[in-house]
Formats: structure tokens, C-alpha cells, sequence
């Protein structure tokens, strides 16, 4: 266990969750999703959840995003604007890649001549410049998560959540993209909170990864990820510190198993 929550105290927090519960349903005898989750980023930091199916990470990342509201506790994320990614990109298909950008927009710019110039430069960002008028069906799904991240980053966003936003990519594209959200992460100052299943891609992202229990979700460890970036998935530092979490993580599912 990590002394990270008593740094992140000293530090500018972007995130505090204080002893969140979320039921859902009737408030006796509803299902007890998350039981006084108590979490904090700090400005900048890239913290990833862990946990089996099912232990509320996608719940939490919603009551962040403030798609749906806490049962007990509460969540400040401090003024920072929250934009959030899934596993499936959503994106229109009658749209341009572009006019998937712009759309994120048009809230901000009044001019439509200035949205497709900041569209592209957001296009260049996730290095799609050249693809502003292709159709998502035309892209593959790398190129697609691409540009679910610049529409993310299209919402002026400080905070970005991500719910499993590589799952659905062969190794490889994701080994790419890891790349380059790091650089974005960096060149933005973003804080992530990124939801995994893979303990490798979390130990290859995160600063610190926050590891939950099944059923009702809590925080039961975190670990300070201190090897230098960047990382790569399969190197010695990475698989051993992730074959200590899966440890604990196989604990935690046989636990429930019984
Ligand atoms: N809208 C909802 N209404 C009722 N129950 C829900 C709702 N959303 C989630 N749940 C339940 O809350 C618990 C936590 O779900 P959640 O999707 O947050 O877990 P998860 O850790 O993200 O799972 P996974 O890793 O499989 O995506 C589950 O038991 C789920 O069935």
C-alpha cells in the first residue's frame, strides 16, 4: 500500500472522492455498488482503476463525469472540465472524421470556419491529419479511437476518464496508442482516470494504480508506479510489478469465487 493519498493531500487535487457510496436502486435492498470509495488525483497525475468485473469502475467514472449522482459521500473535481472515452468510439457515421471533432465544437466557437482549423489542429494532435474527410467506416479502429480522443480533447477538458478505451485493439495498435496518449497526457497536463482490465497496460500508464474488490467496490490497494517513462509493456520492471498485482487481484476473485 502506497502513501500516495497523504501526497496527493500536499498537492493540487483535480479529483477528490470522499467515502462515495452508490447504490442503485431502492436504498435498502438496492445493489451496494461502490461502499464508501475514498480517491484522489492530483493535478496531472495518471491513475488507473483495477478490478474484476463488475467491482464499479464504470460506475465510478460516471459519477465523475456526473452522468449519474452519488447515493452517500460526495465528488468535487474542482472546476475542471470532464470529458470522458469509451471502449466503443461512437461516433457519427454520416460525420467526417472532421465534422466528429467540430461537433465537440460548437458549444465554444460560434464560427464554423474556426471550428474545422481547430479540428484540425486536434487531427494533427492525435496525428490524423490527412483523414479529415474520410467516414469512420473508412478508418480502423485505432484510427477510430483517435478520433474519439480528439473530440475528447475537442471539450477543453483537464480531466479525462477513460473506460476501457483500448480493449477492443489487437496488441500492437495498442502499444501505439499508449504512446501516444502518454505524450497528450504530458503536452496537456491532463489528469486520467483510466479503467483497465489489462494490469500490464496499467502498470504501463499509471503513476499509481488503485486496485478494487468485487462486490461492493472499495479501494483494497494502491501501488506507485516509480519506473521511468516511458515504459514498455514488456519489459522486466513492468511484468513484475504487474505479476504482484495480478497476485492480489487472483486473491481478491477467489475470495468472491467462494
Ligand atoms: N444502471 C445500473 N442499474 C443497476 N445496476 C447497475 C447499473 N450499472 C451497473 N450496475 C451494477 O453495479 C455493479 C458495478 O457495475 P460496473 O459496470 O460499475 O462494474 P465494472 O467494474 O465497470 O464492471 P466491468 O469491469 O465488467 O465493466 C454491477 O453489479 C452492475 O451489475
Amino acid at each position: 500500500m502506497s502513501d500516495t493519498a497523504a501526497q496527493t493531500d500536499t498537492a493540487q487535487a483535480a479529483i477528490d472522492l470522499r467515502s462515495v457510496t452508490k447504490i442503485y436502486g431502492r436504498r435498502s435492498g438496492g445493489l451496494l455498488a461502490l461502499d464508501h470509495v475514498s480517491l484522489s488525483a492530483a493535478q496531472g497525475e495518471f491513475v488507473c482503476l483495477l478490478g474484476a468485473s463488475g467491482c464499479g469502475k464504470s460506475t465510478l467514472l460516471s459519477l465523475v463525469a456526473g452522468l449519474d449522482s452519488v447515493t452517500d459521500g460526495d465528488i468535487d473535481t474542482h472546476d475542471h472540465n470532464v470529458a470522458m472515452m469509451f471502449q466503443e468510439p461512437a461516433l457519427f457515421p454520416w460525420l467526417t472524421v472532421s465534422g466528429n471533432v467540430e461537433i465537440a465544437l460548437r458549444k465554444r466557437e460560434p464560427s464554423r470556419t474556426a471550428r474545422k482549423e481547430w479540428a484540425a489542429q486536434l487531427l494533427s494532435t492525435v496525428r490524423l491529419s490527412g483523414f479529415a474527410d474520410k467516414r469512420p467506416h473508412e478508418l480502423s479502429g485505432g484510427m477510430r479511437q483517435r478520433v474519439a480522443l480528439a473530440r475528447s480533447l475537442a471539450q477543453d477538458a483537464s480531466i479525462l476518464l477513460m473506460d476501457e478505451p483500448f480493449g477492443a485493439l489487437d496488441a500492437m495498435t495498442r502499444d501505439i496508442l499508449h504512446d501516444e496518449l502518454e505524450r497528450i497526457w504530458r503536452e496537456r497536463n491532463l489528469t486520467v482516470l483510466f479503467v483497465t482490465h489489462n494490469v500490464r497496460e496499467a502498470v504501463r500508464l499509471g503513476d499509481r494504480v488503485v486496485l478494487m474488490s468485487s462486490r461492493p467496490g472499495r479501494v483494497i490497494a494502491q501501488f506507485d508506479v516509480q519506473h521511468p517513462r516511458p515504459r514498455r509493456i514488456d519489459s522486466t520492471e513492468v511484468s513484475s510489478l504487474a505479476a504482484t498485482i495480478t497476485d492480489q487481484l487472483r486473491q481478491e476473485v477467489s475470495r468472491h469465487a467462494h
